[in-house]
């Protein structure tokens, strides 16, 4: 098995004695800043005039232009949008690099796709948390954590891997596994996970069910609650205790169904099919793609995003959300409400 490290396995003191810039504050971005503060680092955020600087300064944070944060810090961690790093890294951070600073990721892509050049004498690392930003900060403050990756690119002063796996720790991942990779196995494993399983697979999962059932008469509330709401329950299972203990809680009609009839759903040809989405991005032709939508200000990406805010599953599960108080209110949902004061969207 692989080496996983957890909290007492990592030494911090390499990263106690250093400042560190978060660079961006969304969803990774405020995670790490407030988890690192809350584990003792000397955190700064960079952000550019506007919301996010509202909000970490709101948020207690010391905030400070990308330029001067990252001129400010010995470690720096780029948590901004994949299509932005380029052009901030070359006009707001490289040319505030010091050697021996440690320029950070969350995400290979950039580096491993060349979007951004590391100079020569600074340390080059990942860190990147499975899971999203927003749980990388529920999960701590629960007291848990989110499972994270850790690469050196680049080991300028030899310190690159004990920072990396101290950054990890400060932000809770000690708590749940801390597991060495390269920038090419995150790169193209994260790149996969989130296309073909986790957010692409899924989603139209969800929808081809949830039309399925509409299509052939059923109530739409019923074919939210069953192909959507319940999805997490059943997740949470597979969470717990993997395929068996999702199985276990489930009637032996479910499972006998699940047996039968899911290979009928997803079988050789969607593995098929999978390799093929594996090799666009191991070939760089997922990532030429998406560079040269974002070049082009992205067309269809909005185009996609509009089609899909209209699709009526999130029409008629937007009416169920409000019923169920319990469900919690999602992070999406309370940062609207921020930006239109009394909204209840
Ligand atoms: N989302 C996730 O859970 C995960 C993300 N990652 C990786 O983490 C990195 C960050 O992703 P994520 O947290 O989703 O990013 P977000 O989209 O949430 O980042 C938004 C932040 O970036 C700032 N920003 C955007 N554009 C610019 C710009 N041109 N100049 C300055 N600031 C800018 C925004 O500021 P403003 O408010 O001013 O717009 C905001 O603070 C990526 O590399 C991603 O792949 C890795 C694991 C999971
Ligand atoms: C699954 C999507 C992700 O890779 C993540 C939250 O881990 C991302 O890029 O947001
Ligand atoms: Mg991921
Ligand atoms: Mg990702």
């Amino acid at each position: 098995m692989a080496n996983v490290l957890y909290h007492n396995d990592i030494q911090d003191e390499v990263l106690k004695q250093k400042r560190i810039a978060v660079i961006g504050y969304g969803s990774q971005g405020h995670a790490h800043a407030q988890n690192l503060k809350e584990s003792g680092y000397d955190v700064v955020v960079g952000v550019r005039a506007g919301k996010s600087w509202s909000k970490a300064e709101q948020d207690g944070m010391t905030v400070k232009s990308v330029a001067e944060a990252v001129a400010h810090a010995d470690v720096v961690m780029v948590l901004l949008p994949d299509e932005h790093q380029p052009s901030v890294y070359q006009h707001e951070i490289k040319p505030n690099l010091e050697p021996g600073n440690a320029l950070a990721f969350a995400h290979g892509f950039n580096v491993h796709f060349n979007q951004v050049v590391p100079p020569q004498d600074v340390d080059v690392f990942l860190v990147a948390p499975k899971g999203p930003g927003h749980l990388v900060r529920r999960t701590f403050t629960e007291g848990a954590g989110v499972p994270a990756l850790y690469g050196v690119f680049k080991d300028y002063t030899g310190e690159a891997a004990s920072i990396a796996k101290a950054y990890a720790k400060g932000i809770g991942s000690g708590r749940a596994g801390v597991l060495e990779t390269s920038f090419q196995e995150e790169t193209e494993t994260d790149l996969f996970g989130e296309q073909a399983v986790l957010c692409g697979g899924l989603s139209s999962l969800v929808k081809a069910g949830f039309e399925t059932l509409t299509e052939a008469g059923y109530q739409p509330e019923v074919a939210y609650f069953e192909c959507l709401h319940e999805l997490k329950l059943i997740v949470d299972l597979m969470y717990e205790g993997g395929l068996e203990n999702m199985r276990y809680s489930i009637s032996d009609t479910a499972q006998w169904g699940d047996f039968v009839s899911g290979k009928r759903i997803v079988d050789a040809s969607t593995k098929e099919r999978m390799k093929e989405v594996l090799a666009d991005i191991q070939s760089g032709t997922f990532a030429k793609g998406w560079i040269l939508e974002n070049q082009a200000n992205r067309p269809e990406f909005t185009a996609i995003n509009a089609q899909e805010s209209k699709h009526p599953i999130e029409q008629v599960g937007r009416e169920l959300r409000q019923l169920m108080p319990f469900v919690q209110e999602s992070e999406k949902a309370k940062s609207e409400k921020e930006v239109v004061p009394g909204g209840t969207h």
